[in-house]
């Protein structure tokens, strides 16, 4: 019995275009100044230490530092201290309007759905927790945090490694047959599996693959036929 869905975000809740078209080229513009101004400040700090260390790179050489976190957003690389630190720029940008988050009218439907029928939901992202809380505290359709019990980044792992959610079902308690874990990119979804959860994989554009052994959905309306037939 599925009692606990969680949900990726990029291209599951909210749309590709959103984080690549809105999200990156907002922390690309606006994130040296940001490291500029509070490099020292210790949250900041923290996350630059472990800039230079991953990228072998000078602590003190600031620039290069911003150089490389530009050239990790560029690549769409998930790592956590870029992450951190994007979440920390979008925060300016959540707070001032300029930013509200995408997220689809099926997944905001049956996400409120799925929490007043008595569901946990959780989100499993790359992007920080700060990110994720932001995302949907400020979407076009209003804030939807209050239907989330949680939240989980690279901090447990990343999204392709099995021990993640392994170490996400430890924290929930629950057992991995009771978690539905949705998302649009394969590996993710054969992770979660080599852990036991059940999975539904989004495909919200293109061709449908064949065959695939796991649960296909267009949308979470989809999504809700798997939870009705249990
Ligand atoms: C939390 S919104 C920004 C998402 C993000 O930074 C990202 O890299 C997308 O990761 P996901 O695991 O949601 O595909
Ligand atoms: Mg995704």
């Amino acid at each position: 019995m599925i009692r606990v869905v969680l949900t990726d975000i990029e291209g599951t809740t909210s749309s590709i275009s959103f984080v690549h078209d809105v999200l990156f080229p907002y922390a690309s513009e606006h994130l040296p100044a940001f490291v500029r101004a509070h490099k020292d400040r210790p949250d900041v700090f923290r996350q630059l230490d472990m800039v230079a260390e991953s990228a072998g790179q000078a602590r003190q050489d600031i620039e290069s530092l911003i150089d490389t976190l530009l050239a990790w957003i560029r690549e769409d690389r998930k790592e956590t201290p870029l992450k951190a630190l994007q979440g920390m720029v979008w925060a300016e940008g959540y707070a001032s309007g300029e930013l509200k988050g995408h997220i689809y009218q099926d997944a905001a439907e049956h996400l409120r759905l799925w929490h007043d029928r008595g569901l946990r939901l959780f989100v499993y992202s790359s992007g920080s927790v700060q990110a994720q809380k932001l995302i949907f505290g400020h979407t076009i359709a209003g804030d939807f945090t209050p239907f989330f019990s949680g939240y989980f980044d690279t901090g447990v792992g990343g999204k392709k490694e099995p021990d993640s959610y392994r170490n996400i079902l430890a924290e929930l308690g629950v057992q991995a047959s009771s978690v539905l874990f949705l998302s649009d990119v394969e590996a993710e979804l054969e992770a979660a599996e080599a852990a036991g959860l059940r999975t539904a994989w989004l495909i919200r554009d293109g061709e449908l693959p064949e065959e695939t052994g796991r649960f296909v959905a267009r949308d979470f309306s989809e999504v809700e036929t798997l939870l009705r037939k249990q």
